[in-house]
This record gives structure tokens, C-alpha cells and sequence, in this order.
């Protein structure tokens, strides 16, 4: 799989990179709106042709209004002129409006396109992605593209059209001044595709030494109280700069390469104009050209060499959005590993769910030689409650994650109702799990949405209903705003307790027929723990439950234990079976629970 970082890594060596071409990704986005860049055009080529005309008008007015000494002539000029003036106005600020709403509206639509293709991307994917410089593609990236959609796509062609016309035009005024000019022609546009070329390759570096240094900051930012008790803040502080230099760096030295394209660009036009004027002035006095034809070909080639040197920086510009439209296409391009196949099988619906793991193996991706799951087999009845126990690393959450099928198993099968995971749409499997995490994601938003995350749906009535339910509803009946006091992002401003609470509310909303528990115990004093306790109990009545039993209480309660080792299922039984049997649960039994039980005692 191409993950992020390993792409950049591929392109930054400048093989997959040679043109324009990554921005032809975005033409279906211009093929949606085919009225607006039919006007676009349309507005684009009336207000180039509008101001080709300008010279010729200003021609016929030195040799034939001034030279004809009639000044109603001079006047009806003017009054063409002004008409002109009015037409390129309102030509231009049409071609404004349009070309600029067309940029506006592509880039939403890669951003949200982008922003929902990122949200089916597998497990798998995040383990090796970082979000902060997934985030800075969305954003600075689909920005290049903006300006390239908007302003740039438009400057190009109106400099192209203005050129075409602008040079036509010079040579029907004058061929043998013509030949001067265009003779400096390719002199400028070589050097340029070269510049090109090495503008684009710079800014694609200086935005993917960016992309790292937003990582660094939301990572930084997101755990920034840990930063501050280890007395960080000078060192990050140094290394986000140290990143943002090398962007700048790289940043500059494609900023001196445009410039140094710009600075000849000039040089080599104003050169061939003063040549043309030089020559020009003395065809005027030899007779074989009028000083208004001499007027009317200099502001023709003024104009051609305008659009000329404009369309140097355009072609800079479109090589930069050709860059960032390339990291977003490689986004794009990674295809979520699971989905649902062509043709899901419906999860066969029973009140509660069958679970069943057959010779299930499974390693993760980024340590395929350290199998994680070996060899496991697990059946658990409807309604059943199993508690799975085992020492840190043992493979417990890894079970929920396989369960969930945030990944496939290497080997083996495993099977809801009957049917195996693979056949199922994910989300139709999800649909009938309800996952309490030992970590809740608390998103910044109120009380109320963050329960109704469980099921957007809901009505306010059935949201209190859960949070009594789950034991949440006094702290929140507490709070200054009740279910719709705002929480910090990621629920900076709850307590753990609190947010488990928060979590088991979901649960209940979701009312799903299989329930996954992972328990934590560490952020909870023994009020909130048994407050949680009882919640939990409810919610897994007449549910098929699997959870990561860390209390006694838990153990006790759950129809069957089996205990994990290094993967495998090394023991199953209850707590006084494997108690007497004096193995690895005994063993565990003993350490974790024996301060409960002497609490307990007391
Ligand atoms: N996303 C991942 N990528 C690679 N390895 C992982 C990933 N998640 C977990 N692991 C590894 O898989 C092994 C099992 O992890 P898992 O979280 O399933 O254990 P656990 O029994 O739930 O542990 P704990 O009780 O500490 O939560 C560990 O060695 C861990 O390092």
C-alpha cells in the first residue's frame, strides 16, 4: 500500500513528475459545471478580442482623425473608444466573476471529495499516515489548485489568445518588424519550460516539507500538556522551525528560479521592443511605414510581449497546483484495503449475534513477521458473555479491531450469524456492533451530539434516555448547559469517568446485538468505577458481549473466561475452574486481582 509518507518519498525523486498532466485529474470537477466554463470562456475571449481592438482604434485616430483636422471625426473615435472601454470592462469583471467562482467551487469539491475518500481508508492506512500532513494536502494543496483553477487557468488563456491575436496582428501591420520580434520568440520560450521544470520540482519539495512540519504541530498540539510537563516547549519549538526553514529554503530558492525567469523574460522582450522602435523610427522617416502604423504595432507588440512574460509566471503557478494536484491524486489513488465486495452478503439477523473465530491468524502489516493472532478458534453463543484476559500485548484489542474488521485476518475466517466477515459490507457488520472503547473519542461538539454519535438519528428524548441509562445523565444535568454544554476538543473538559460514561450512552443508543468492552479501570476512583460498573451491566443484558475484563467484578460475572497468551487462547474456563487450575489465569488472577479482593475484605 502507498502510504503517505512512502509516496512522497517516490515522487520527490522527480520520475512520475514531467508535466501538466496531474492537473487533468481535476477535469471531471470542470466537466460538472460546463455552463459556467462555457460563459467563463466565452467572457475570456470578448474581453482579449476587445482589447486587440484598442490598438487598431488608436491608429486610425493619429493617422486619420488628428491628420484629417476634423474634430467631429476626433469625437466619433472617442465615443467608439469609450463604447470599447465600456465592452472590456464589463467583459473582464464577467470573466472575474465566473473564472474565480469556478475555482471557489472546484476546490470544494475536491476538498470534500478528498475528505470523504480519507474516511473509508483502512486501519492499516492511519497506521503508518500522519493526519497533520494528511490535513495540510486538504488544505494548502487544494489552495494551489484554487489559484490555479481560478486565476491562473484564466491568465493562461487570455495571455495565449492576446498573444495569438497580438502577434497576427503585428504582422499584418508590419512583416518586416514582425520578423525582429518573433525571432526572439523561442530565445525566451526554452529557457522558460526549463525554469518550469525546476519551479515545480522546488515548490513540491517546499510543500512536502511543509505537509511534515503541520504533522509535527498537530501532534505537538494535540498532546501539548505532556509536552509542557517534560519541558519541551524550546525544543519543539526549534524543531517546527527548523522545519518551517527548510520549507522556506525551498520555498526561496523556487521564488529565485521564477525570478530569475521573469528578470530574462523582460530583458529579452525589452530588447527586441527598443530594436523594433530603433528600426521603426527609421522606416517612419524613410516613408515605408506612418508614424500610426509605427504606434499601432509597438502597443501590438507591447501587448504580445506582455501576455508573453505573464504567461511565464502562469506556467510557474500551473506547475505548482501540477504538483499539489499530484500529492492529492496520490490520496485519491490509495484504495481502501477493506470494502465491501461487489456483492454483500445481508448479515443474516438474529436477536443477538453468534460469533465464531476459525483458525484465525493475523499479523499487522508494518511487523508481518510478528504474527499477533495464531491460530485462534473462539465460538461464542447469542447472548453470551465472554471475558478475555491475558497480559499487555497478548492480542485482546486486536481481537475487537478483526471483529470490527478494521482488518482481514492473514489466515482463517471469521463469522457474525453464519456469514464470514469478508462477504459482509462493513458497515452493515458495524452496524450491528457497539464498540466501548478503553480510550472514548470525545469530539468537540455538544453533550448531546457526542451521545447522539451512536445514532445521529436520535431524538433528544432517546439521547437523556441513554445518558440516564449509562449513569451519565447527573453530571450532565449538573453542567451550566445541560446536554447542550459545549466540551473541549476531544473532551479536554471532561473527566475519564465522564467520558466513559459518554461512551456507554453511545452504546446504548446504537442498540446493537453484539457488544464490545474494553475496560479501564486506571482513570476511575471507586465511585465513578462503580458507577460505570452498573452502566456497563445494564447495557450488556440480552447482548452477546466480549470484553477485556481488567475487574474482578467483570470476570466473575462473564459466562466463560479465555485467557490470551502471545496470541493463542492458552486457557478457557470460569474463574473457579481456572483458578483451581492453578495456570497462567491463577497466576494473573493473583496479581491483578488480589488487591481487589483484599479491598473488598476490608
Ligand atoms: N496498529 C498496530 N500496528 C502494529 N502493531 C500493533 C498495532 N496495534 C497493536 N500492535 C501490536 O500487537 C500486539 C498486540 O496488541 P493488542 O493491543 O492487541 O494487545 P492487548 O492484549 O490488547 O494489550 P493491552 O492489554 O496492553 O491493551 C502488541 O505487541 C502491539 O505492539
Amino acid at each position: 500500500m502507498a502510504d503517505a509518507s512512502a509516496s512522497n518519498a517516490q515522487t520527490q525523486n522527480g520520475k512520475t513528475r514531467k508535466s501538466l498532466r496531474p492537473l487533468t485529474r481535476l477535469l471531471p470537477y470542470l466537466a460538472r459545471h460546463k455552463v459556467m466554463v462555457g460563459a467563463a470562456i466565452a467572457a475570456l475571449f470578448s474581453a482579449a478580442l476587445i482589447t486587440l481592438v484598442l490598438p487598431a482604434a488608436v491608429r486610425r485616430m493619429i493617422d486619420y482623425g488628428f491628420g484629417a483636422d476634423d474634430p467631429a471625426l476626433v469625437n466619433s473615435y472617442f465615443a467608439v473608444l469609450i463604447v470599447v472601454v465600456c465592452a472590456l470592462a464589463t467583459a473582464s469583471s464577467v470573466r472575474y466573476f465566473l473564472v474565480m467562482w469556478i475555482g471557489e467551487r472546484v476546490v470544494s469539491e475536491v476538498r470534500s471529495d478528498v475528505f470523504a475518500h480519507m474516511t473509508r481508508l483502512s486501519a492499516s492506512f492511519y497506521d503508518g499516515a500522519k493526519s497533520g500532513e494528511i490535513l495540510s494536502r486538504l488544505t494548502a494543496d487544494t489552495t494551489q489548485i484554487k489559484a490555479a483553477f481560478g486565476a491562473s487557468a484564466s491568465l493562461a488563456m487570455r495571455n495565449l489568445i492576446m498573444f495569438m491575436g497580438a502577434a497576427v496582428m503585428m504582422v499584418v501591420t508590419s512583416p518586416r518588424l514582425s520578423v525582429i520580434v518573433l525571432a526572439a520568440i523561442p530565445v525566451i520560450l526554452i529557457p522558460i519550460l526549463g525554469f518550469g521544470r525546476q519551479v515545480r520540482k522546488r515548490s513540491r519539495f517546499a510543500q512536502d516539507t511543509l505537509a511534515d512540519a503541520s504533522a509535527y504541530a498537530s501532534e505537538m498540539l494535540g498532546s501539548v500538556k505532556t509536552l509542557q510537563a517534560f519541558t519541551h516547549e524550546d525544543r519543539s519549538a526549534g524543531r517546527y522551525a527548523a522545519s518551517v526553514e527548510a520549507a522556506f529554503q525551498a520555498a526561496r530558492k523556487a521564488i529565485m528560479a521564477r525570478a530569475a525567469l521573469t528578470g530574462f523574460a523582460i530583458m529579452v522582450i525589452g530588447a527586441s521592443i527598443v530594436a523594433v522602435l530603433w528600426i521603426g523610427a527609421s522606416d517612419v522617416f524613410s516613408g515605408r511605414i506612418t508614424g500610426g502604423e509605427l504606434s499601432q504595432f509597438l502597443l501590438y507588440s507591447i501587448l504580445a510581449a506582455g501576455s508573453l512574460a505573464a504567461l511565464s509566471e502562469v506556467w510557474g503557478e500551473l506547475s505548482q497546483a501540477a504538483g499539489a494536484a499530484e500529492r492529492l491524486s496520490e490520496l485519491l489513488d490509495i484504495e481502501p484495503e477493506i470494502a465491501a465486495p461487489a456483492h454483500p452478503v445481508a448479515l443474516p439477523e438474529t436477536p443477538r449475534g453468534a460469533i465464531h473465530f476459525d483458525k484465525v491468524s493475523f499479523a499487522y502489516r508494518n511487523a508481518e513477521h510478528m504474527p499477533v493472532v495464531r491460530d485462534l478458534d473462539l465460538s461464542i453463543a447469542p447472548g453470551e458473555t465472554v471475558a478475555v484476559v491475558g497480559p499487555s500485548g497478548a492480542g485482546k484489542s486486536t481481537l475487537f479491531s478483526l471483529l470490527m474488521r478494521f482488518y482481514d485476518p492473514v489466515s482463517g475466517a471469521i463469522r457474525l450469524n453464519g456469514a464470514s466477515l469478508t462477504d459482509l459490507d462493513p458497515q452493515d457488520l458495524r452496524r450491528h456492533i457497539a464498540l466501548v472503547p478503553q480510550d472514548t473519542a470525545i469530539f468537540g461538539a455538544s453533550i448531546a451530539e457526542n451521545i447522539a454519535y451512536g445514532r445521529p438519528e436520535a431524538s433528544r428524548e432517546e439521547v437523556v434516555a441513554a445518558a440516564r441509562a449509562a449513569l451519565a445523565a447527573p453530571f450532565i444535568d449538573a453542567m451550566a448547559d445541560g446536554y447542550d454544554t459545549m466540551v473541549g476538543e476531544r473532551g479536554v473538559t471532561l473527566s475519564g469517568g465522564q467520558r466513559q460514561r459518554i461512551a456507554i450512552a453511545r452504546a446504548v443508543l446504537k442498540d446493537a446485538p453484539v457488544l464490545l468492552l474494553d475496560e479501564a479501570t486506571s482513570a476511575l476512583d471507586a465511585e465513578s468505577e462503580r458507577l460505570v460498573q452498573q452502566a456497563l451491566d445494564k447495557l450488556m443484558e440480552g447482548r452477546t458481549t466480549l470484553v477485556i475484563a481488567h475487574r474482578l467484578a467483570t470476570v466473575l460475572k462473564a459466562d466463560r473466561i479465555v485467557v490470551m497468551e502471545d496470541g493463542r487462547i492458552v486457557e478457557t474456563g470460569t474463574h473457579a475452574d481456572l483458578s483451581a487450575a492453578g495456570g497462567l489465569y491463577a497466576k494473573l488472577a493473583r496479581l491483578q486481582f488480589g488487591a481487589e479482593k483484599e479491598a473488598a475484605a476490608v
